[in-house]
């Protein structure tokens, strides 16, 4: 059993490595469509490097995160090790939500940004509880204890949604609110980033990580997170980019197709999910096509700022 399985293991290792090493001989662009034909295009688009129609792509994409949802959390910090929680830190730092922001996180998967999101502001709001208290001077220990055990809102009125396409990843991040003791301010809702099921102008801000690269329609998911803000609401994006550095692309390029799907395989017990999730980073638009698909859903003052050499990137644009 074990001997086979190492068996179909390396003979995927092999099959991969005859995978194009360089990066700019890859379709790139969100349809994917150097290849296509014109009257092909509307129905035609890419799941990973595999030509697929848009009809099948939401269901391919649908069966890779059922399937790895319970190894998902495991094999964020395997492959990336750790680094994409900094990366998720940084999301919140620039977000730098105020008090009774209502934050709408779409593909919010297992929950990660949310979490953060709510701890993040109850932290400010303890903080703005003991400047308060300080400035008080005459108080008596009666009255400090009181305030400390208030009902008051310990979010400050904050609150976020987590919506995602995806049933199983919401079981497991539901699983995780439970036990990190997050009840308060925090809400699951079951929904298709092309069509939010938000009434408009309604969010602070918008996020979404690692999630718009799996849309089949990022332009209607853009358009979307347009709708839903509220004017002067901020949209922001972390998503794998482009590695700028060669030296570095050349590294990742290996690391990624021949490292990653063998992790998938031996941790998740799928290489298919992971082959399609570094195809699938090849295949998104760099940092400044990316910027110019934001402005084209009607977004401004858009920025972006790239970490890690590129590999991911975090977009910014606001609903004026
Ligand atoms: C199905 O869809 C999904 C499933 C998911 O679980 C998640 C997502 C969404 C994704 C995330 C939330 C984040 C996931 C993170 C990543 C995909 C990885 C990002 C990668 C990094 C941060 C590491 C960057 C790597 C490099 C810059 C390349 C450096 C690589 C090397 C020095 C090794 C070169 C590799 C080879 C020569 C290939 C052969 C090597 C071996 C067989 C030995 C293996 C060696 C190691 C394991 C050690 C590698 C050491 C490093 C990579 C050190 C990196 C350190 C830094 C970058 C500071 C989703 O959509
Ligand atoms: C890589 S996970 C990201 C999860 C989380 N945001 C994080 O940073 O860990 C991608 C998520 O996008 C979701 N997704 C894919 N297509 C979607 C769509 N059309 N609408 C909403 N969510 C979608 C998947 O179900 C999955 O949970």
């Amino acid at each position: 059993m074990a001997t086979h399985r190492s068996r179909a293991l390396w003979s995927r290792v092999m099959r991969s490595c005859r995978l194009p090493g360089f990066r700019s001989s890859w379709p790139r662009g969100p349809l994917g469509a150097r290849h296509l034909s014109q009257e092909k295009q509307a129905t035609e688009t890419h799941f990973g490097f595999e030509t697929v129609s848009e009809e099948e792509k939401g269901g391919k994409v649908y069966h890779v995160f059922e399937s790895v949802a319970k190894k998902y959390d495991v094999m964020n910090d395997m492959m990336s090790f750790g680094i994409h929680r900094i990366w998720k830190d940084l999301l919140l730092s620039k977000m730098h939500p105020f008090p009774g922001t209502q934050l709408l996180d779409v593909a919010g998967g297992t929950g990660d940004i949310a979490f953060r999101f709510l701890n993040y502001v109850h932290e400010q709001h303890k903080g703005k509880q003991k400047r308060q208290l300080r400035a008080q001077q005459n108080l008596s220990w009666e009255e400090i204890a009181k305030k400390y055990q208030s009902e008051e809102d310990p979010l400050g009125g904050s609150r976020v949604v987590v919506c995602d396409i995806n049933k199983e990843m919401l079981k497991i991040g539901k699983q995780k609110a439970r036990a990190q003791g997050h009840k308060a301010g925090l809400a699951w809702v079951l929904g298709d980033a092309e069509e939010l099921p938000f009434d408009d102008d309604k969010f602070d801000v918008y996020t979404i990580a690692f999630g718009i690269r799996n849309v089949t329609h990022i332009d209607q998911a853009l358009q979307e997170a347009h709708r839903v803000l509220k004017p002067g609401g901020r949209f922001l994006c972390l998503e794998f980019s482009q590695v700028n550095n060669p030296l570095i692309s050349r590294l990742y390029d290996l690391y990624s197709f021949q490292v990653i799907p063998v992790l998938g395989e031996v941790i998740a017990g799928d290489w298919k999910s992971y082959q399609y999730l570094v195809e699938s980073i090849r295949q998104f638009p760099s940092q400044e096509e990316f910027k110019e698909m934001i402005e084209d859903a009607g977004f401004e003052k858009v920025t972006y700022e790239s970490l890690t050499s590129g590999i991911v990137a975090i977009h910014s644009g606001f609903k004026l």
